[in-house]
């Protein structure tokens, strides 16, 4: 559930300010994030979790708006990183360091250094190369590292191909197969300390099953340790849990970690989530303007001002994410529309053959945007990324202006001669 709601009166309300009173401050295209179902979202995991011992660890990657960020941190949150610029942004925004933990399959020594420095909680080792590099420079520093072996279970997480990850084939983690000889490595390092084990297997899953699957091979892994001497503390099931985009029925956080909790039995595991969508998607809306209608025999286009480089989910994974004006009460006609951006690309579009009443002039949202949405905006066609504002309540804070076009090159020179 969200808080992006009509009135009786036609409008869209991000909480209790209509959509259209924000971009008379914030102009489009814009994000808009609302603070309540943020919270709202985050809470649903803390609650199922109850007091079982667990920590939610926000993958930041899903949206790493400082405004966001301080938002988590603000309700005692942990965060999934993967690159030193989201533990730079987690610092800033006040997320306690001793809560984060580091995934990704490429981290550089400057990036093991920095997150030992701040005193991360764990590193998601990804490899065996990657395990005595962190050994390596916890050893120079004189510290012992805390880790967890990112296994790759091998199981279809029954996603789209470009978010599915726990597959042989894929690049994460470290085959299941294999991960007890890479933890009896570890253990034999004196600069690493064994925490936990980890998986992440997708993103966007409506099926409980694949989760189960993997936690069921990961406890018969974790056994198997537990019997050899090598104590594992907690277990990290990463994220994953899809939304509703439109009729998907993902299970919801309650049913999920219940069935995982059932799994666990009498295991003293403390339980670590990453969730990111789960927590933004839906917490979010893309609103753009209708620059021109273009109404031709085959097609009509509703052509706006956001693009494929705003909100590239659509291009990319052929994603589908609900259209409405932002005004419901004016009457005008309604047609088909490929609703399109400005770029030079057939392939920008946020949405096709919507049926839609609006005019030129008009607003529209993009909904389900907050995650995956202004994090992985870029600048092509030398477009500016657009403003990000997050409503709390009948108020509205700018949490990121629209970049300028003096940002845009900023860093760039001609060359002297
Ligand atoms: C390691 C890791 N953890 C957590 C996430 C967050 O996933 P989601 O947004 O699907 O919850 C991802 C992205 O898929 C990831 O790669
Ligand atoms: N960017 C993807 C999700 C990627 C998850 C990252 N591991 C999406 O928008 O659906």
């Amino acid at each position: 559930m969200d808080y992006f709601n009509y009135q009786e009166d036609g409008r869209l309300f991000a909480e209790d300010i209509a959509i259209e009173d924000v971009i008379t401050q914030a102009g489009t295209p814009a994000y808009i994030y609302s603070r309540a179902t943020i919270e709202r979202h985050w809470n649903a995991f803390d609650q199922a979790a109850g007091d079982h011992p667990h920590m939610i660890c926000y993958a930041v990657k899903a949206n790493s708006n400082l405004g966001v960020l301080n938002i988590m941190a603000k309700l005692g949150s942990g965060f999934d990183i993967v690159s030193v610029g989201e533990l730079l942004r987690v610092l800033k925004a006040g997320g306690d360091p001793g809560k984060v933990v580091f995934s990704g399959v490429g981290k550089t020594e400057l990036e093991i250094r920095t997150a030992l420095e701040a005193g991360i909680y764990c590193f998601n080792v990804e490899s065996e190369a990657e395990l005595l590099r962190i050994n390596e420079v916890a050893a120079v520093m004189g510290k012992k590292a805390p880790i967890s072996i990112r296994v790759n279970p091998n199981i279809d997480a029954g996603t789209h191909p470009y978010i599915s990850t726990g597959l042989k084939e894929n690049k994460f983690g470290i085959d299941i197969e294999k991960a007890p000889a890479i933890y009896r490595i570890a253990d034999g390092l004196d600069n690493l300390e064994i925490k936990g084990v980890d998986c992440h297997i997708g993103s966007q899953l409506t099926e409980i099953s694949p989760f189960i699957e993997a936690i069921d091979k990961l406890l018969v892994l974790i056994d198997e340790l537990t019997a050899a001497g090598i104590e594992i503390s907690h277990l990290d099931v990463g994220g994953g849990l899809g939304v509703p985009y439109d009729k998907e029925t993902p299970p919801e956080p309650a049913e999920y970690t219940k069935a995982l909790k059932e799994r666990l039995g009498d295991r003293k595991l403390k339980l670590l989530f990453e969730p990111g969508r789960a927590i933004m998607a839906n917490a979010g809306v893309l609103v753009t303007k209708v620059e021109f209608l273009k109404l031709t025999e085959h097609k009509n286009f509703a052509i706006v001002d956001a693009a494929m480089n705003d909100l590239i989910r659509p291009s990319l994974y052929s994603a589908w994410q609900r259209i409405e004006p932002i005004n419901k009460s004016v009457y005008r006609a309604a047609r088909e529309y490929d609703v399109v951006g400005p770029i030079c690309e057939t392939g920008d579009f946020l949405g096709k053959d919507r049926e839609l009443a609006i005019e030129q002039g008009d607003y529209l949202v993009v909904r389900s945007a907050g995650a995956y949405g202004a994090t992985m905006a870029s600048n092509y066609n030398s477009r500016c990324r657009p403003a990000e504002v997050v409503v709390d309540g009948d108020q509205a804070f700018l949490v990121r202006a629209r970049e300028t076009h003096e940002d845009l090159w900023k860093g760039e020179n001609v060359l002297p001669s």
